[in-house]
């Protein structure tokens, strides 16, 4: 039955993506309303510039007091898509403190106080839901954290970050280099004019510490995930990584060790075979698989960013919170009860392809093959090519303690012989 009474829901930020949430909460105002069972109001948008033209919102319902906002009292459900920390982080708060509810798309913030926010959300008996966080559009957290809650997960592995993999995709299918294939993911919106975040991989770190955090029921700390970026990929990586028959992705990695007693967490690029599925998301897409032991596996695709597809995350995580208020209950809360340790990445056991400027003369080869043996790394295939007097040597491991593969790395630049590291990236997917 229909309640008459509105739900009131605050909207703090009208950027990209608030736009699209306001936008979608004014144009399917009655389909919502008979999903959750009552009439949505939006009942005040907070926004940093007053005196811009929005398109279709009420200029009487915008304010640039988000404070006052979120302190009204009356409000059910405050929306918050401003990103960053501050002050995010305490209108957040200051909402649960108030009485309301709160979803978030803001993975930042959750990555680096999500427990504050959780407890936050606990003491006060309200929900806080965050499915654009990770993935944008994808349904992810939900269903890690209820369709699988039947299940143990084993490992999350997937492309969260859309920009870094237009970035690769371009590299890898027109040959660009990686300035040039930014600045074209700059004009196309993709990357944001300080692209530090995605590039440098602080954004797909934040969503393996989210994602981590709900797969293994532990709280797994930003700084916990180990973290490297796209800027040192060369056109000469992906080129060898052709060579190999991969390409190079920027994965999220998120695994429990084989005897179940600790997890990992780590963003970096690596070399995928071309037949895995993760090989075919081009452009801004994310894809991520989730093993679990009774399902196997599952992968979940489809636009990772953009205000539509990011609103959709927020729009479901509000008719969900909404009825979870009409019914007087809250949704599932943060679920830390593993407390399992997080490992270091040295502790990871994964493949290298390394390619080393080595001196052409006897007996390189088998000085170069003794630190790998040395290190107690299993070398898999060399292919050498040759040209005056110096030499290009690629090697493929096989799989090893990452700790044990950067010593290997560490004793091969201490050779007189090896000119250099061109090269250092793991492979997975195999
Ligand atoms: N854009 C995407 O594709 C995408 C995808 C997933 C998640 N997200 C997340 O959604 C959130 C919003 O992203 P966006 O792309 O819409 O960013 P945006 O920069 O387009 O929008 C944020 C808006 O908040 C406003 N703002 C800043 N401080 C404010 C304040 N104190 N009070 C009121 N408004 C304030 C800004 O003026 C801006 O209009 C971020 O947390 C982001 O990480 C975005
Ligand atoms: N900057 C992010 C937005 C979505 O979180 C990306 O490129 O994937
Ligand atoms: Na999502």
């Amino acid at each position: 039955m229909m309640r008459t009474r509105p739900l009131k829901v605050a909207l703090l930020g009208c950027g990209v993506v608030g736009t699209e949430v306001a936008r979608i909460m004014t144009t399917h105002a009655d389909d919502l309303a008979a999903r959750i069972g009552a009439p949505l109001e939006l009942a005040g948008i907070a926004v940093r510039r007053p005196g811009k033209v929005r398109e279709g919102i009420d200029p009487g319902l915008v304010t640039t007091d988000a404070t006052a906002l979120v302190k009204r009292g009356d409000i059910d459900v405050v929306v918050e898509v401003i990103g960053g920390i501050e002050p995010a982080r305490t209108l957040i708060a200051t909402a649960f403190e108030h009485g309301a509810s709160v979803v978030s798309a803001n993975k930042a913030l959750l990555a680096e106080d999500g427990a504050t926010l959780n407890e936050a959300a606990e003491r006060h008996g309200r929900d806080l839901y965050f499915e654009a966080a990770v993935a944008g559009a994808i349904p992810l957290v939900r269903p890690l954290r209820e369709s699988l809650a039947g299940d143990h997960v084993q490992r999350v592995l997937g492309i969260v970050n859309g920009t870094t993999n237009f970035i690769l995709d371009r590299m890898d299918t027109s040959g660009a280099g990686y300035s040039e294939a930014l600045d074209e993911a700059t004009a196309l919106g993709y990357a944001e004019a300080d692209p530090t975040a995605d590039v440098e991989g602080f954004d797909a770190a934040a969503k393996a510490s989210i994602l981590a955090g709900i797969a293994f029921h532990t709280r797994v700390r930003l700084d916990d995930v180990h973290r490297e970026g796209i800027t040192e990929v060369t056109s000469a990586d992906l080129a060898s990584a052709k060579r190999m028959g991969c390409t190079v992705k920027l994965l999220a990695i998120c695994e429990r060790a084989a005897d179940g007693k600790s997890v990992t967490a780590r963003v970096h690029p690596a070399m995928i075979p071309l037949s895995h599925p993760l090989a075919s998301v081009r452009e801004a897409y994310n894809a991520v698989f989730v093993e679990a032991e009774a399902a196997g596996q599952l992968m979940f695709y489809g636009p990772g960013a953009g205000g539509a597809p990011t609103a959709s995350a927020v729009l479901g995580d509000l008719v969900a919170v909404c009825r979870n208020r009409l019914a007087g209950a809250r949704g599932p809360g943060e679920s830390v009860y593993a407390r399992l340790p997080v490992s270091p990445m040295g502790d990871v056991v994964t493949r290298y392809h390394i390619s080393l400027d080595v001196a052409d003369k006897p007996g390189v080869l088998a000085q170069v093959a003794t630190v790998f043996a040395e290190h107690g790394v299993s070398i898999d295939t060399v292919r050498q090519k040759g040209k005056d007097g110096e030499a290009s040597l690629v090697v493929v491991t096989h799989r090893a303690f990452d700790a044990a593969l950067s010593g290997t790395v560490e004793a091969l630049r201490g050779l007189d012989t090896v000119r250099g590291v061109a090269s250092i990236m793991r492979v997975e997917g195999e």
